[in-house]
């Protein structure tokens, strides 16, 4: 039994354009329409998905009557630009047959790597979560030239798990999953049902390019689950033309390749917090604040601030003290340095009198909150 679908709230579902553009003719209406379906089905269950789905370069091709792949980047990126109208399109009409909204977000693996950003597209996609939509995101082709080149969107699954901490990503493709070869050139390859991300002898099996349609081929999809692992997520991959994979997967088969990650949620998140993000600056906080976050997990308010050490930007890491200097917390602060020392010791409800605005009414949010 394959328990990660049925136990998961939150899911990224990517769709690659081997699938989505129907081999390249267009886009596949009747597999768009089966997703939209069974995703629908998700969420009556209580589930969160977020789709990213490829295809706008193969839908613009069509559209503007190209016969094959232009080479010329920005000829590229015009197809992704028309295409990914179509996209929007055929989305929206199926998810609302369902009684579904849904959103477009273009993103690009710049936007994840700014730390403002960051926080802006988390944000907006938990937000767009709460609110009962479907958000449906790709590549923002129109602004980058080298993804569109080597780019694929298992990467952007990765990320966007990674980004918004879901429990699974679940890669839907031409093949059953992984095979122990290449199975367009190895009759002989099987299946492997199960593994471990992060495995190195997954990636020696998921050597070479993908189809002609598809950019990453098997390897950016074992590569993804290494790093949505990074978070905590497992990652499945399963062949998409099936029409219930993902309500079967939901109802606990185990089918395609389950990929585990290794270590749990927090401390994925603890490390990478730890790894990947050095301390831009401190908080002092007052014995209640302290109370609040360490037995209460709740979030820290600039009310339990007394004191603002370093200099630091909207989005960074601070470390969290107790009056004695114990370290308590670590988590991305909502507020520059200097917005958190005007407010601090203010309760939340005058901080948009303060500063102008209002970016949240915690310093850091729970969500992004660390205890040590
Ligand atoms: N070990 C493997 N197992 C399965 N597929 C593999 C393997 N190695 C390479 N591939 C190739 O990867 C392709 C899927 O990648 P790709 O075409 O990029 O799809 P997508 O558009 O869904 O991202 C398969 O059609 C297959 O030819
Ligand atoms: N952003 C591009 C998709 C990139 C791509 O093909 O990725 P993949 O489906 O992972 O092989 C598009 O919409 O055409």
């Amino acid at each position: 039994m394959n328990s990660v679908i049925q136990t998961a709230t939150r899911i990224i579902i990517k769709v690659g354009s081997s699938l989505v553009t129907n081999d390249g003719r267009g886009l596949d209406h009747a597999a768009i329409a089966r997703w939209a379906a069974q995703i629908a089905a998700l969420r009556a269950l209580g589930k969160e998905v977020v789709m990213v789905s490829s295809g706008a370069i193969a839908e613009g091709m069509l559209r503007l009557g190209f016969e094959k792949r232009p080479t010329d980047i920005h000829e590229l990126q015009a197809c992704a630009a028309v295409g990914q109208m179509g996209l929007a399109q055929i989305y929206e009409t199926s998810f609302r047959a369902h009684g579904l909204g849904t959103a477009q977000v273009l993103l690009t693996h710049a936007d994840l790597a700014d730390r403002e950003r960051y926080l802006n597209a988390r944000s907006t996609l938990t937000t767009l979560l709460r609110l009962g939509v479907v958000p449906i995101i790709n590549e923002n082709d129109t602004v980058v030239t080298d993804e569109i080149k080597f780019g694929d969107n298992d990467t952007l699954g990765a990320l966007v798990a990674n980004l918004i901490e879901a429990d699974a990503l679940v890669i839907l493709t031409d093949q059953h999953g992984l095979y122990s070869a290449d199975p367009r050139k190895d009759p002989a390859a099987v299946l492997i049902a199960h593994g471990e991300a992060g495995d190195p002898a997954l990636e020696a099996m998921a050597g070479g390019a993908g189809s002609s349609i598809g950019r990453g081929g098997m390897l950016t999809k074992i590569l993804a689950a290494r790093r949505a692992a990074g978070s905590g997520a497992h990652t499945i991959i399963a062949w998409g033309r099936d029409s219930d994979v993902l309500t079967r997967l939901a109802a606990g088969e185990a089918i395609g390749t389950e990929l585990r990650a290794p270590t749990g949620r927090l401390t994925a998140r603890k490390q990478w917090m730890a790894d990947h993000l050095h301390t831009a600056g401190k908080v002092v906080l007052d014995a209640g604040a302290v109370q609040k976050l360490t037995r209460e997990g709740k979030s820290l308010l600039p009310i339990g601030v007394i004191e603002v050490r370093g200099e630091f930007g909207r989005g960074a890491v601070i470390t969290c003290l107790a009056e004695d200097g114990s370290e308590v917390a670590r988590g991305l602060s909502n507020y520059t340095s200097g917005e958190a020392r005007r407010i601090l010791r203010k309760p939340s409800s005058e901080i948009e009198k303060l500063l102008g605005f209002l970016e949240g009414p915690e310093l850091i949010h729970r969500d992004n909150l660390v205890l040590l």
